[in-house]
């Protein structure tokens, strides 16, 4: 798909296309579609990334609530979003097995009690030994650090997810401009 494609959609086949590049967040390609037209895939991330860096605290805590646990219930009941069964399986998370999966189950259940949101990281960056060991990483991190990794993983997410929509040059794997973990 080319961007003169995307800058003639109307409002309501732009958020069916778009809506799920942040998870289950379809206001935000809502409030994109009065930004168009783009120039480019790079010109269409920045304006759903401005949203997310100018929401306050709480709305930036609401994205990162609207993320599935990774190889939890909603991947247990099926219920997951396609985009979200796709990264959760190229990761290996489907194929776990029970000591595994319980022991991911336990870091996010610890992860959430401490910070108040789930546990959010670019599965297709990462892969079954990685997510447990990056997991128990990040519970040691502080508050306000760890809320701003967990929505630049948001943002390697969507960003993941545009390129596959635009059939775009291949992603960039270590994106610039903050978007690495603050807590070593
Ligand atoms: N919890 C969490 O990170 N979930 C997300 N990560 C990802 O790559 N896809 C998701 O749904």
């Amino acid at each position: 798909m080319d961007m003169e494609r995307v800058n003639s959609m109307g409002f309501g086949e732009f958020v069916d296309v778009f809506g799920n590049i942040i998870e289950k967040c379809p206001l935000v390609a809502a409030a994109v579609w009065s930004q168009r037209p783009f120039s480019n895939l790079e010109d269409l991330e920045s304006h759903f990334f401005a949203f997310i860096d100018a929401l306050p605290r709480s709305g930036q805590e609401g994205i990162l609530r609207c993320h599935p646990d990774l190889a939890g219930r909603d991947l247990q009941q099926g219920t997951l979003t396609a985009e979200s069964q796709r990264e959760q399986s190229q990761a290996g998370l489907t194929s776990l097995d029970a000591d595994d999966r319980l022991r991911l189950q336990r870091l996010n259940a610890q992860y959430r009690e401490r910070f108040g949101f789930p546990f959010v990281l670019a599965a297709r960056l990462s892969d079954r030994d990685a997510v447990p060991r990056e997991l128990a990483r990040r519970l040691h991190c502080q508050p306000e650090s760890e809320l701003r990794t967990a929505l630049g993983e948001v943002k390697k997410i969507g960003h993941l997810r545009l390129v596959d929509l635009l059939g775009a040059h291949p992603a960039r794997v270590e994106p610039p401009r903050g978007w690495r973990s603050e807590c070593q």
